[in-house]
């Protein structure tokens, strides 16, 4: 089996407490591992600790027990410096394709920043936007635009080719579909894993929503209040969760497919049609 390229281990997380707040313990106990080219889905409501564990991954979260080890080295207590040379290799893509691009940039700009601050020359640069472009599948004649000339799905597009700039090896989404209407959801959904058959590039899909996790993930790894309840095989802990947490989480969860979805629809005006007659002809019975 290949060695894991992100090994969290025993890893606590409290935030400070300060201004009248009390300390809050956010993660406990955490292990979890992603391997080369492997996407682990990080499910949990709200508040469980999911945004924290990928910021703990980036180095924005404070550890305070446990490790985390990318390929085989402690980046969890990184000076600046030290920090700077590993994220080349872990990246980010967050929600909100609004925020998270520079308006007064053009695409180009946009992508071929991280570039040239490690070295690439303008001229390589240029060539590898064009290459980044086409990779996200938007035109080349995107790179000279805004980014308020892209719709929401374009932009999450022009988020993805920029946290590929630099070729990692590990990208941490943060519910990177979730400000996106179902249908460019999907597309988005495909293009990571069309990336990441590509690329090899393992993910790290923050999301709260139990439809994006089925669809990218090969394991799932199920937060409850800071702690991991469950995890293992996507299809394992999806359709056949062991965990009651995750179990009621799971039976909770909307349906994506809207065939499905209407069937769903049906059965249940149907049951509720059949339970009206029925009490409709108790009545009756009792007249
Ligand atoms: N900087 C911080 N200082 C103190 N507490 C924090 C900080 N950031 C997050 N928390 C708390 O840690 C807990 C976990 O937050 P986190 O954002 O990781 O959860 P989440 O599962 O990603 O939730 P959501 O889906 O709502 O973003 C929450 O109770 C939150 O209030």
């Amino acid at each position: 089996m290949t060695a894991p390229l992100l090994e969290v281990s025993d890893l606590d997380v409290i935030y400070p407490g300060g201004r009248g707040r009390k300390p809050f313990h956010a993660l406990k106990k955490v292990s979890l591992e992603i391997r080369p080219g492997e996407t682990v889905g990080l499910v949990g409501e709200s508040g469980s600790g999911k945004t924290t564990l990928g910021r703990a991954v980036l180095g924005l979260a404070p550890v305070s027990s446990g490790a985390i080890t990318f390929d085989g080295n402690d980046i969890s207590h990184l000076t600046r410096r030290e920090r700077r040379a590993v994220a080349r290799d872990i990246q980010v893509v967050f929600q909100d394709p609004y925020s998270s691009l520079n308006p007064s940039m053009t695409i180009e700009q946009i992508l071929a920043e991280p570039l040239t601050a490690n070295g690439v020359d303008s001229k390589a640069a240029r060539a590898k936007v064009k290459d980044l472009l086409d990779k996200v599948r938007l035109p080349a004649d995107a790179a000279g635009r805004l980014p308020k000339e892209f719709s929401g799905g374009q932009r999450q597009r022009i988020a993805i080719a920029r946290a590929l700039a630099l070729d990692p090896r590990l990208i941490v989404a943060d519910e990177a579909v979730s400000a996106l209407d179902l249908s460019t959801q999907a597309r988005v959904l495909d293009l990571f894993v069309e990336i990441q058959e590509a690329t090899g590039v393992a993910y790290l899909f923050v999301t709260h929503d139990l439809a994006v996790v089925r669809h990218v993930s090969h394991r799932v790894a199920v937060l409850y209040r800071g702690e991991i309840v469950e995890q293992g095989n996507a299809d394992q802990v999806t359709k056949r969760p062991e965990h009651p947490y995750t179990q009621r989480l799971f039976m909770a969860a909307p349906v994506p497919d809207p065939d499905l979805q209407e069937q769903r629809r049906a059965e249940r005006l149907r049951l509720h049609e059949q339970q009206r007659e029925q009490a409709e002809q108790a009545g009756a019975g009792g007249m």
